[in-house]
């Protein structure tokens, strides 16, 4: 862009700083680019590094460098959004969430659910650690509700399962969760082929209610979609019968459709609460993934998570937020 005085604006994103020759000042760059310059060339740790090795290491140490100031604003901004959505309940404008249940006092569901964790070395360990936070979230969702649904996790061998292994590091007591099973066995040896009913939203067939008789299997994974089919390739393989949900007859997203676990879960607690689809839908799934801002009550119960005051959204990393729509 040229300034009022006819030089090229250094700053404009993508263009090359006017170096007083003329064919810098044409040539347009990716948005991305940034100057080599900015790579030290003193520094050891970038000897013998590819460009994009290089590269990778500058982004890290950026990212290193104003973490701790990213979250210092993520935190007020949660402060903010508590404040505020604390003083709309006093207005009467939002609802208050709803108590936590004591289990004792909880009817569970007939539907169940089981949450396939045998995907483990196709995860990072940042989705490893989105995993257990999901898997929380799911906790979570139970304990807020007169009627939990009963969920088992498999393939928990705590020798091999980095999942398992997150649990114990956070010194979380996971093993005692009420309406939580953890199964050291992968699904097909738990229960009968017959009653599982894998959901994927790959599949051919649609849910259209839930059968109580059945077992719902989330695909327990957090892959940004790196692993197209994976879980209906998977039911195919174990001659399980598949299903997506009926998003798209209820509801539009903005992108895919492809949901995370935690928000999987919800969209069927909410449903064996309502029987509406599309009440399911917009209370579990985050308003700026609906089009046409229809109204959703996702996010209500946000307060009372016990990750940390974590939001669904929050437990995507950064970069990650396709999955909530999905990649
Ligand atoms: C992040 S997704 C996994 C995506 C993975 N690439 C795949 O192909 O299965 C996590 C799980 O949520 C469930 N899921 C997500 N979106 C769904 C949809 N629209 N319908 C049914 N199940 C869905 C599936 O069980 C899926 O395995």
């Amino acid at each position: 862009m040229s300034s009022e005085n006819g030089d090229i604006d250094d700053h404009e994103e993508g263009r090359l700083p006017s170096e007083g020759s003329s064919e810098a000042d044409s040539v347009v760059r990716h948005p991305k680019w940034r100057p080599h310059h900015e790579i030290p060339k003193d520094d050891p740790a970038f000897d013998g590094l590819s460009k994009r090795s290089q590269k990778r290491l500058l982004k890290q140490r950026r990212f290193e460098a104003t973490k701790d100031e990213k979250r210092a604003i993520e935190k007020e901004k949660r402060k903010l959004k508590k404040r505020e959505r604390h003083e709309a309940i006093v207005a009467g404008l939002a609802q208050p969430p709803p108590k936590r249940a004591k289990p004792e006092e909880q009817t569970p569901c007939r539907v169940r659910i089981a949450i396939d964790c045998a995907f483990d070395d196709l995860m990072m360990d940042k989705e490893i650690k989105s995993m257990l936070q999901q898997i929380t979230r799911c906790h979570s969702q139970n304990r807020l509700t007169q009627h939990p649904i009963p969920f088992t996790v498999t393939s928990q061998d705590k020798n091999t399962s980095k999942i398992a292994q997150g649990f114990k590091s956070r010194h979380d007591d996971h093993s005692r969760w009420a309406h939580v099973k953890w199964e050291t066995r992968p699904i097909e040896q738990i229960f009968d082929k017959d009653e599982l009913i894998y959901l994927s939203a790959d599949a051919t067939d649609v849910c259209e209610t839930l059968d109580e008789s059945k077992v719902y299997v989330i695909g327990g994974i957090v892959d940004h979609n790196r692993h197209k089919l994976l879980c209906e390739n998977k039911a195919k393989t174990l001659g399980i019968k598949s299903a997506q949900l009926p998003i798209g007859d209820y509801i539009k997203l903005n992108s895919r459709k492809v949901l995370t676990v935690n928000h999987v879960f919800e969209i069927l607690l909410r449903y064996t609460e309502t029987h509406d689809w599309q009440k399911a839908f917009l209370a579990a799934i985050p308003q700026r993934k609906i089009e046409n801002g229809q109204e959703t009550e996702a996010g209500l119960y946000e307060q009372q998570e016990e990750d940390g005051g974590q939001t669904g959204d929050d437990l995507v990393s950064p970069g990650h937020e396709a999955e909530l729509s999905e990649p």
